[in-house]
């Protein structure tokens, strides 16, 4: 008969024949891994003490082997443990099957299953005197960590002794699942602990009765309040809870962020907070969790957001004018100072790309830069859009543009809109550095630089109609950016660097020929910068054209054109070729170098373009390498 398929006892005899052991071979000693058996140790003597102790049959020890079936423990009958150990068995004896022979020992812990042996089942002679029942202990990941056995007299066999080793072995593992969990647990609500106190947000955990649970630290420096102190105690012990948040936990109801103002040691403090009931898995409320946020923080936030932005900067302003010159500078001057500004200009001449080229030159570029236009929101609702809105028990809070512009600029765009009230609401906001919110009496830090455009402005302050000493504070720095038609061949610069600009937005060369230029040179624009702008888009758009000429200029505009004659400026006459040079190079770049296509792609002849290209000196060589 094969051996494999014999029971797990004569295997265990069939191996140790095999391996020619002695049945007369005295007990011996093997090794103990003190390390990681230490830990089992201790837990298992309570349950040898347990087991020793519920028996109602003296008569036996119990023994505990590590993972290779050394003896690591022995405790019990006295009577039992002598005779054990008169016959050389005690700690440090190994049970493997390779020097011990076959026991219930190790055929548990081989085949990972309670056994019992005795008498002279044992195959060496030092075991048969006795008999043992042994069970694996296995570790929460199922792994056989040792071993637990009863030892008795052979002839005193214990007829529940199995039983007994196996529920002492599961109630080991059961144990070390629990340790296992209770120490994840643990490391989890560290974990968690750590990070409530690195993030930004304030949290208090409120139980069903009030008292304050958890705190982070960030609460400390929110709400002004000492962390340590005030755990356990009723929150409105340590600070008076806002209305809004103490029916929010009164109701057991969730909170949406809003501002909420709390009367903190250090005065009054508005704070967004939001409030989340917490139940069980069996709905039973456990307490509310209270978040705090800075109102800075929200602030940052918003202008991430919202992008609170400036792009522009003093580059992107195109002008070689005296006029455009002059303003240059003064707008240079203002970006130094600190005062407020005041853009003077008629409607599209760059007062926006002014006021934020300023801010980028400013030591205020970091902050946010804030628009409003007073004249774009109904007059009702300014006063909120500025000043802010103080929240109340039914409506929360919200802060105005001047302070989330806080540590930036805000251009007030059309300030002449403003009414008189709100004139006065503005002025005492500069002069304070605080302002009221509508509807509050809070005083409310601003840190805020003013650029303002306005249409005017003097004569209003004449008619009484704007307040002389707002006008004063408002204009410690005046740009006066001239109408495009005061600014020579700068119209020029612009149209190209917009027809360019189109170019690469439509995805094909765009140009406009020397009349077209010399007409849009000749318009006064009355609508200056943007209105070019508006043209020359509404024009490529319009034609398929890569040469836009005097025929797809607006009437009003051809109306202005004039052949060039040797009267007009040898800098136009400049211009409008560096033009026509520029739309040269980008079609025969667009066409790949092909000359037929780029000249149909300008609407000229191939001859004429050659003949350009020679005049400009263009190698289309140059072009597609
Ligand atoms: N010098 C310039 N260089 C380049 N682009 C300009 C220049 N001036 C104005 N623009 C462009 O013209 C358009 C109108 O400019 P902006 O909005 O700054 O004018 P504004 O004076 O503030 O107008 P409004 O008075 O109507 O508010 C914008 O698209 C702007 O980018």
């Amino acid at each position: 008969m094969p051996t494999s398929s014999l029971p797990p006892i004569q295997r265990s005899w069939a191996r140790c024949q095999a391996h020619s052991l002695d049945p007369a071979s005295p007990p011996q000693t093997g090794p103990v891994n003190l390390a990681v058996w230490s830990h089992l140790q201790a837990l298992a003597r309570s349950s040898i003490e347990n087991l020793y102790q519920l028996s109602e049959h003296p008569g036996f020890a119990v023994v505990i082997c590590d993972e290779q079936g050394t003896i690591i423990d022995l405790a019990g009958d006295s009577e039992i443990i002598d005779q054990a150990q008169q016959h050389g068995i005690g700690y440090g004896i190994s049970l493997a099957e390779e020097v011990a022979g076959t026991n219930a020992v190790d055929l548990a812990l081989r085949e990972a299953l309670p056994y019992q042996t005795g008498g002279d089942e044992h195959y060496c002679n030092w075991l048969q005197p006795f008999a043992l029942a042994a069970a694996p202990i296995f570790s929460p990941d199922g792994e056989a960590l040792g071993a637990l056995a009863i030892l008795t007299l052979a002839e005193a066999h214990h007829p529940y002794a199995l039983g007994m080793v196996i529920a002492a072995a599961q109630a080991l593992h059961s144990q070390l699942r629990a340790e296992r969990l209770l120490n994840e647990a643990n490391d989890q609500l560290s974990e968690l602990y750590a990070t409530l106190d690195t993030i930004n947000e304030g949290l208090i955990f409120v139980g069903p009765n009030g008292e304050i649970r958890r705190l982070s630290r960030r609460v400390a420096n929110i709400l002004d309040i000492n962390v340590r102190s005030a755990a356990g105690r009723p929150l409105s012990s340590v600070i008076a809870v806002p209305p809004v948040i103490a029916t929010a936990l009164h109701n057991l109801n969730t909170l949406d962020e809003q501002e909420v103002i709390w009367q903190t040691p250090n005065g009054a403090q508005a704070v967004i907070c939001g409030v989340r009931p917490v139940w069980d898995r069996s709905r039973r409320y456990l307490g509310s969790v209270i978040t705090l946020r800075p109102t800075e923080s929200v602030r940052q936030l918003v202008q991430q957001v919202v992008g609170a932005q400036a792009t522009f900067t003093f580059r992107d302003i195109i002008g070689q004018s005296e006029s455009m010159r002059q303003a240059l500078r003064q707008a240079r001057l203002a970006a130094a100072g600190r005062g407020a500004v005041l853009l003077r200009g008629e409607a599209g001449v760059g007062k926006e790309i002014f006021a934020q080229a300023i801010h980028n030159a400013s030591n205020r570029a970091g902050g946010p830069f804030v628009r409003i236009s007073c004249a774009a929101i109904p007059h009702q609702l300014l006063d909120s859009e500025l000043f802010g809105v103080e929240g109340t028990d039914r409506q929360p809070g919200r802060p105005g543009k001047l302070e989330l512009a806080y540590g930036g600029v805000i251009y007030l765009e059309a300030i002449d809109a403003l009414s008189f009230d709100q004139q006065t609401s503005l002025l005492r906001a500069i002069e304070m550095g605080r302002l009221i919110r509508t509807g509050g009496a809070r005083p409310v830090s601003i840190d805020v630089r003013m650029i303002v455009a306005g249409h005017d402005l003097e004569q209003l302050v004449q008619e009484g109609r704007f307040r002389a000493d707002l006008y004063a504070r408002l204009s410690a720095f005046i740009v006066d950016i001239p109408p495009l038609r005061q600014r020579g061949n700068d119209v020029i610069l612009l149209a190209n660097q917009m027809v360019q600009r189109l170019s690469e937005q439509l995805g094909r060369p765009v140009a406009l020929d020397p009349d077209a230029l010399a007409a849009l040179r000749a318009y006064p624009w009355p609508g200056n910068v943007r209105e070019l702008e508006v043209v020359l888009e509404r024009m490529a758009q319009t034609s398929a054209k890569s040469v836009l000429t005097v025929n797809d200029l607006p009437p009003a505009i051809a109306r202005h054109a004039t052949p060039l004659t040797m009267a007009d400026s040898p800098r136009l006459a400049e211009a409008q070729e560096l033009s026509e040079r520029d739309a040269i190079v980008r079609a025969i770049r667009t066409a790949g170098g092909r000359l037929g296509r780029a000249a149909a792609l300008l609407g000229i002849s191939r001859a004429t373009l050659w003949r350009k290209m020679t005049r400009y000196h263009i190698a289309r060589d140059d072009l597609t390498s």
